[in-house]
């Protein structure tokens, strides 16, 4: 072992370093540095092509990075894998013919070294009242819970769920947080990916901002936010004119509605210090960005290349 590395009993669950996949000139994974300590449950957070799948497929070993490393738990993917450590819920799988839901969870759980009971997984996973059906005459909800009870099966440190709620409706969607919010609590290392934004704001400890291959933040709901700078500034016009508003420190854009400016600012306490200069607090309101301005902010696409 390498001096200084940690040992596999320390290392941290996910490990990637300077980790790049490319597929012919698209850099789906783009340098990508990232530790997740155990028992964290964080969110890969990005529009469609930003790299969130194949960020995946190289945790789980799926494919090698072209360039840097990729590592669970102190060692490579595979062994992780093969040891039993990883349950996986990706898009795509296909339906095994035939067999019971029931049949199927216990057919994955027996092929781990210390698997869940499969009657506590159908119930973890909210799929108790479909035991004895078909898994190819399910609907595809039903079909997606019964996928996550396969990843809950092994009992596993770390859970890797790709989209886990695409195709689940408002109901299905809470009992799924429920269920994987009762796995997460009992140590076990959560990675989700999702494109919405309050999914991973209300379900994650960590949200990782992924665009074209590259993290672009990290942090929770409110460091993005922070990040992302500033907030949103309005106060009454109460007749004068509005012009010059724009130009004050910070303000990014302005916005007339009825009576009252509204100013997006990066600065919200510059932007308020010159309102207050020029006397126009009159029913002053300062609000954060929301996560979808921070989204927006960080995934903006300058045209000059970023770092
Ligand atoms: N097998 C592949 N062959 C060629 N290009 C690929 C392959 N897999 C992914 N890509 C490309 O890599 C980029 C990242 O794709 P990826 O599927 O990782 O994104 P994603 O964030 O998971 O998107 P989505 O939210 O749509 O699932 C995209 O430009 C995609 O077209």
């Amino acid at each position: 072992m390498e001096p200084g590395r940690p040992t596999p009993r320390t290392a941290p669950a996910v490990s990637f370093s300077g980790a790049v996949r490319t597929y012919g000139a698209v850099r789906a994974v783009d340098g990508v540095d990232l530790t997740i300590a155990r028992g964290e449950t964080v969110a890969l957070l990005g529009r469609n092509g930003a790299g969130k799948s194949t960020a995946i497929a190289l945790l789980l070993g799926l494919c090698a990075p072209d360039a840097g490393r990729v590592e669970l738990f102190g060692g490579p993917p595979e062994a992780a894998v093969r040891a039993g450590r990883v349950g996986a819920m990706l898009q795509e799988a296909r339906a095994v013919p035939r067999v019971t839901v029931g049949e199927l969870v216990a057919f994955v759980a027996g092929r781990y070294p210390a698997p869940l009971p499969v009657d506590r997984v159908l119930r973890l996973a909210g799929v108790a009242g479909l035991a004895g059906r078909r898994v190819d005459r399910l609907s595809g909800g039903q079909a997606q819970r019964v996928r996550f009870a396969v990843a809950l099966a092994g009992d596993p440190d770390l859970l890797v769920l790709d989209e886990p709620t695409a195709a689940l409706d408002v109901e299905a969607r809470h009992a799924f947080w429920q269920s994987m919010g009762a796995y997460a609590r009992r140590g076990s290392t959560v990675l989700f990916s999702t494109h919405h934004l309050e999914e991973a704001e209300a379900h994650a400890d960590r949200i990782l901002v992924v665009d074209r291959g590259r993290i672009v933040a990290d942090g929770t709901g409110a460091q993005l936010r922070r990040a992302a700078g500033g907030g949103r500034v309005s106060v009454d016009l109460a007749g004068r004119p509005a012009a010059g508003l724009d130009l004050l420190p910070g303000v990014r854009a302005l916005e007339i509605r009825g009576d009252r400016a509204h100013l997006r600012t990066e600065d919200s306490d510059a932007t308020v210090l010159a309102l207050a200069e020029l006397g126009a607090i009159r029913g002053l309101e300062v609000a954060p960005a929301s996560l979808d301005d921070a989204f927006l902010a960080l995934t903006a696409h300058a045209p000059v290349e970023r770092r």
